[in-house]
Formats: C-alpha cells, structure tokens, sequence
C-alpha cells in the first residue's frame, strides 16, 4: 500500500475552515488507498506570535525556554487536524516530535536532525490511522524540545518521507506551485512544471521563500521527489526532482533578497589568515554572511567586502569593532540600503555571455550594480534597495522567464525519459547513518590552466559591469568566476574575472581597452592560478565548510584570492604552485565529510 507524506504550512491551517478543509485532502488521500503521514506548521502566523510574546516577556529568551514556547504552536495546530478528522468521520492521531521520534541535536533554533524512529508511526499507519505529525520540532538526547529554525516543517516533511520510504512528499501551501520568482513580487512569473534539486536550493536559499533550503538538501540527498501544490485546488503543482525542466535554458528562476547590507573592510592587510579573522568574529555572533568578495591586494592590502542581513547590520559593526586594530585594517563602510537579485539555472555552467546578459538588463533598467558573485549555477547582484523591484523585473524579462522554454518536459516526460533505477542500497546505508542531517561533500577537486584579470578603478556606474562583459564575450574569451566589490579608493570597484590560462593575452587587451574607455585605475593580470572546489550538498547552511577551508589554507600558509560560495560548491582562486598541497589538506580536513 503506498504512502503519502501531506505537509500543510501554516497559512493552509490558518483558520477552522481551512483546518477541515486539510482534513478532508487527507481523508480523501486514505479512501484513495494511501497510508496518509499529515506533517502541520503552525496556525497562520502564530509563530511570529509567539515571539513577539517572548520578547514582550523577557529582552533575551533563554534558548531552550524559546524552543518550548515556539513548539506550543505546531502541537495546538496537529490536535485541531486530528479533531477535524475524527469529526469527519476518519481515525486520527496527532504526535509532536518527540512522540514520533524526532531525535536532533542540541542546539536549540536551528538543531539538525540526527534520527528518525519510524516505529510508532508505522503501528498508528497498521492500524489505520491518518498520523498528524508536528512539523519544525524535535526532541535531543536530554528530552528537551529543540526547533529545527524558521520554515522547518518543510524540513520535517521531507525527512519523514525519506525515512518512512514515502511514494510522494506533498507540500500543501497558499501558491499553486514553484514560480519561476515570487509571484507576490512578480505577477507574470510561471509557474514551473519540473525544477532541479539545484535550481531550488539555490533559490530557496536566496529569497524563495516558498522552500526552505534545508529540507531541499534532504531531499536531494535521499531522492525524494517533492510536489510542491496548492491546498486550495486539486491541480498539479511543481515537481522538485533532479532533473531540469529545460536542457537550454540558461536561467529558470529569479530570486530577491529585499534587506541586505554591505560592509566593505578597507586596507586589510594581504597575509594568509586576515579574512578568517574577520569571518571567525562575524560566526561568533551567528550572522550569515554572504556575497563574499575579497578584493586582489595592492601594496600588501586588500579589501574585504560582504552582504549580511539587513537586521544584523548593528550586531556585525559590533563584532568587527573589536577586530579592526588586531587585524590592521584602515577603516570601514557600510550601506544599508541594498538588495540581492540573483538568478540561477544549471543550463548557465555551460554557456557564454549568461552573466552579460543579466547585466545588460540591470544596466538597461538604469539599475547600478554595487557588488557582484558568481558561482557555477547562479549570479547576484547587490543593488539599490529603491531599485529592487526593478531590478528582479528586468532580469526576469531579460532571461524570457514569462515564457515556458521551447524544449521544458513535464514530470511524465521526465519519468518517462529515465529508467528511475534509484540506487536502493545506497538510500537505505544513507539512512542508517545516526546523522541524517550530517554534512555530505562529494568531493574536492581542483582546476589548473587558470587565470585571472584584474580591473581597478571601476566606476560605480549604471552599465559599466554590463559593458565590460559584453566586450569580453564578443572576443570569445570564457569567463568562469566574477566577483565584484568596492576597492577603497573614491568609491569605485574592483571586478576580477577568471579565464583560461590560454585566453590571458587576449583578457588583457581587452581589458585594456575597457579601461582606457571608462578611464579606470588599472588593468593586471596573473597567470598560474588554480580554482579549489570543495563540493557537498547545503555548503551555505553547514558553515564549517567555509570556516574550516579559511582556517586549513591559512595554517598552509596559501593566500585565497577570490572566493565564490553556493549550495553546491564552495570555490576558492589561490597559487597554482599550491593547488595539491590545498587539495591534500583540506582532503585529510574532512575526512570524516567525504566518507
Ligand atoms: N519562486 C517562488 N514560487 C512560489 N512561491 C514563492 C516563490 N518565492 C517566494 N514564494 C512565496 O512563498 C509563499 C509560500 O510560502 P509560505 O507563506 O511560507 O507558505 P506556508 O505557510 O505554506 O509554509 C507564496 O505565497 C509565495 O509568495
Ligand atoms: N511554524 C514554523 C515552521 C514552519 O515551517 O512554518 P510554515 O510551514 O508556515 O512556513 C515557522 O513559522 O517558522
């Protein structure tokens, strides 16, 4: 008999109507002949709710206090589904975390989960019950409850439907499916019939709030196909699987991250180690930082820039405060108005010009460009807060996202095409693992023959990015990394790029060209550079990885001249003589990670 996981986000349980109308989707599922797992988030916005009431209560929650209040609103949404079941007529049992075993680590917020007992789930299924399991919550080894971090139930749907060997994880929410952007943001968005694995966890962890990462790590790591619907309609949503729904398109989603800001830490000086101090002191205070863009030193310095959220802008200064004369830096911006727009799409790793194109468009909107990281599926693009919602308009457009791309296949297509042989033995030794939430990487490899080009004195102008790429395509020359910050001198930029080490000559005319044309500081090159890629699923929320990498090549004594980070892929630029002796180390490093 097959298995459903159902999970319905808060808005879907917001109201009494809406908590029958979740039970009758279940109740149908199980006269359809489905064993039904129901997995239910908080009613409405009462998590948000509860938090404003803790801080009413007390200016610094205790962590564990947080975690029991928080957990008190999936517990009161999963007994009101189970009444309506019942009083629908069908069996139900509703179970928190704990009771269906849940079992996480400690750090309470954002505990990972280590193991899933399915035992009494499975005796509650066998006796024909519909379970309605608590989303978001957990309990660790002491019996405490834990909270898996906002956006958790996702999480938790997921994970029981890899560990209970799930037909379909449904998620059931207020929008009909994934889009190719929000569309709250953007009414012509598309709804997708089939997104990537990779395309979603880059999306989601960028703005789409529609997922959250987490559980879209789970997924990939386990093969669990997600379907992504409406609660409203019976219609078919979006698949989440591991192919694409198209092989060309370059671009299939566009994100924003509406509160970012920037800091830019000026005159650091150019020594292995430097940023992992900077870095260390910003994780010591638990802020994510992002868009990471460490200018190439002149004279022995360098300038550090990165993104952090808007509303840990205070606590980062704070942090930094207190480094800035250890470390010798000369000063620091800030800038607290700016927005992420990114697209991503597994389609542009293989072709040319993608990043032009998006800077074209931005600079065609009249938007300027302040910062700029790439990594192998994905391009942001930090710009003025004022400008966001032109800025994610004119991407889309420019990327033809409105329109379904000629060759885009649907699900059956897709399961048609392939032979879907999973590797069953390898899910199942996957499973056994006591730490389901544990780092995966895949590997670490390293790509030799690589240069790098240098332009200083980059105006911070509408257009200039798009300009200077266009002109570097139409030379035919493959840029890979492009990174773009402020260089500390009268507010302009510094944007490096890599290339071919063949293509170096060809790069550095061309750049010069560029230069002489928006009067810039300066052009410079180097050859002999390698790109380390430490490679795994979910670097971005396990962020050890980049602390750990920082903190390896600094011991070795190896400089990192650029870095760009994803969800795939954290990918550093340093000295091609130094590449093995990285790989080496970081391979010893994490040994226990690669398996
Ligand atoms: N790319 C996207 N596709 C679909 N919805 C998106 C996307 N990005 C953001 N969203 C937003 O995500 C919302 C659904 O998430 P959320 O409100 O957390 O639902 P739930 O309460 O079911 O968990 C949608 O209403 C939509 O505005
Ligand atoms: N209730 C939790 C967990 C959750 O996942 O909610 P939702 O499915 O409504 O995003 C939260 O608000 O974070």
């Amino acid at each position: 008999m097959s298995l459903i996981v159902q999970k319905f986000g808060g808005t879907s349980v917001a109201d009494p109507e809406k908590i029958r109308a979740a039970a009758r989707r279940a109740i149908r599922a199980q006269k359809q002949g489905h064993r039904v797992v129901m997995v239910v988030s908080a009613m409405g916005k009462q998590t948000d709710e509860l938090l404003r009431l803790a801080s009413a209560v007390s200016d610094k929650p205790p962590a564990r206090e947080m975690d029991m209040l928080l957990s008190t609103g999936e517990q009161t949404s999963v007994a009101l589904v189970a009444m309506a079941i019942d009083d629908l007529g069908a069996k139900a049992v509703s179970l928190t975390g704990g009771q269906f075993g849940m079992k996480t680590d400690n750090s309470y917020s954002k505990a990972r989960i280590r193991s899933i007992d399915t035992g009494r789930i499975e005796k509650h299924l066998d006796e024909g019950h519909i379970v309605v399991a608590a989303g978001f919550q957990g309990i660790d080894d002491d019996l405490n409850i834990t909270t898996l971090g906002r956006g958790g139930s996702d999480t938790t749907a997921v994970a029981l439907a890899a560990v209970l060997g799930a037909d379909a994880c449904e998620i059931n929410t207020d929008v009909d499916g994934v889009y190719t952007t929000d569309p709250r943001l953007l009414p012509e968005a598309r709804r997708v019939d089939v997104i990537s694995y990779d395309e979603m966890l880059e999306l989601a962890s960028l703005g789409a709030g529609v997922m959250h990462s987490r559980s879209i790590e789970f997924a990939k790591k386990f093969g669990v196909p997600i379907h992504v619907r409406s609660s409203f309609s019976d219609r078919d949503g979006t698949m989440i699987v591991a192919q694409p729904e198209s092989e060309s398109s370059p671009v299939s989603g566009a994100a924003l991250t509406k509160d970012e800001a920037r800091i830019t830490v000026l005159g650091v000086p150019d020594v292995p180690g430097i940023s992992q101090t900077v870095f260390s002191a910003i994780a010591e205070k638990k802020v994510a930082v992002d868009m990471v863009v460490q200018n190439i030193g002149v004279e022995g310095k360098a300038d550090v820039s990165f993104t952090v959220p808007g509303d840990e802008l205070e606590l980062t200064l704070s942090a930094l405060d207190s480094i800035m004369e250890k470390i010798g830096a000369t000063g620091l911006t800030h800038d607290a108005d700016v927005s992420k727009v990114s697209v991503v799409g597994l389609g542009m790793a293989s072709q040319k010009s993608v990043a032009a194109r998006m800077f074209r468009a931005l600079g065609d909107a009249g938007v300027n460009i302040h910062m700029i990281t790439t990594s192998e599926i994905k391009i942001s693009a930090l710009v003025p807060r004022d400008q966001a919602a032109t800025a994610l308009r004119a991407v889309h457009e420019a990327f033809e996202l409105h329109e379904r791309p000629a060759d885009a296949k649907t699900w059956a297509a897709i399961q048609a095409d392939s032979s879907r042989e999973a590797d069953v033995d390898d899910v199942v030794a996957r499973l056994q693992n006591d730490a389901l939430e544990a780092l995966t990487l895949t590997g670490i490899s390293i790509v030799e023959g690589q240069a790098r080009v240098t332009l200083d004195g980059v105006p911070d102008q509408v257009g200039v990015a798009a300009d200077m790429f266009e002109e570097i395509g139409r030379a035919g020359i493959f840029v890979d990394m492009i990174i773009q910050g402020y260089d500390g001198v009268d507010g302009s930029t510094s944007v490096s790029f890599t290339i071919h080490d063949n293509d170096l000559d060809a790069g550095l005319k061309v750049a010069k060209s560029i230069c002489e044309a928006h009067s810039m500081r300066d052009v410079r090159g180097a050859a002999g550079i390698t790109k380390l890629s430490v490679s795994g699923i979910g670097l971005r929320s396990h962020t050890q990885v980049g602390t750990v990498l920082f903190e390896q090549l600094a011991d070795a004594k190896i400089n990192v001249e650029m870095i760009a980070t994803s969800e795939l892929q954290v990918n550093v630029v340093i000295d091609s003589k130094r590449g093995d002796d990285a790989k080496k180390c970081l391979q010893a490093a994490f040994a226990d990670a690669l398996g």
